[in-house]
């Protein structure tokens, strides 16, 4: 059987992918993530993660399959990535309050050192409660919200700001599991289970 190799620093995709039946190594890339705003979100994040797992096949001399992942809140027309600060976390909140946004994560799977390369992606709807200045102070008073797109960790005390979702839990946190098995099945023969 082919090595499956995670192209991914995230704990949060490490932490999902651990739960199934698949043994993974990580290998991370040193891409920098540039995003053109006038681009679909689900080209942006299929773009980036096919060029996570490319520059990871670099690296790499057998026919591993490198799984990669890149995920973005997207609310009225703007990519909201990981805030740079607090302070651009207390904005990017704020406009999330009280309103929907989609999480969209881009997947790509490639066999490395073959022609096989898969690339997909999957849209999460969140729809935040209203926020009041002070929950928003609370939590960006901790350091839950870095490193996150949109500034919120649904897995954490973020869950507190989500009235609901519609689509894919595990797309919000990183890695919609559905998805990656269905894409592993169909043209990999693996399965998760
Ligand atoms: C919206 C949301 C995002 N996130 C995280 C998932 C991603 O790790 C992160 C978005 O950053 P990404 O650039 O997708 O990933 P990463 O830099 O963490 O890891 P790598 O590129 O090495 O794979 O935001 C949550 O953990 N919970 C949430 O609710």
């Amino acid at each position: 059987m082919e090595k499956i190799v995670l192209a991914s620093s995230s704990p949060r995709r490490k932490d999902i992918l651990q739960k199934y039946n698949i043994t993974f190594d990580i290998i991370t890339s040193d891409i920098i993530e540039n995003i053109d705003n006038n681009d679909l979100p689900s080209i942006s994040v299929m773009s980036l993660a096919f060029q996570k797992a490319i520059d990871v096949c670099k690296k790499i001399d057998s026919e591993s399959i490198v799984i990669a992942a890149d995920t973005i809140v997207y609310f009225k027309g703007e990519v909201l990535g990981k805030p740079k600060n607090k302070d651009e976390a207390r904005e990017i909140l704020r406009k999330l309050s009280e309103q929907t946004h989609s999480v969209y994560t881009g997947i790509a799977i490639i066999k490395a050192n073959t022609n096989k390369k898969i690339v997909d992606y999957c849209e999460t709807k969140v729809k935040f409660r209203r926020l009041e200045d002070e929950d928003i102070e609370k939590y960006i008073s901790g350091s839950e919200y870095v490193d996150k797109a949109g500034s919120y960790a649904i897995q954490g005390k973020g869950a507190l700001f989500v009235e609901s979702i519609e689509g894919s839990y595990s797309n919000v946190v990183g890695l919609p599991i559905v998805k990656l098995d269905t894409l592993l099945k169909k043209y990999f023969k693996i399965t998760l289970m």
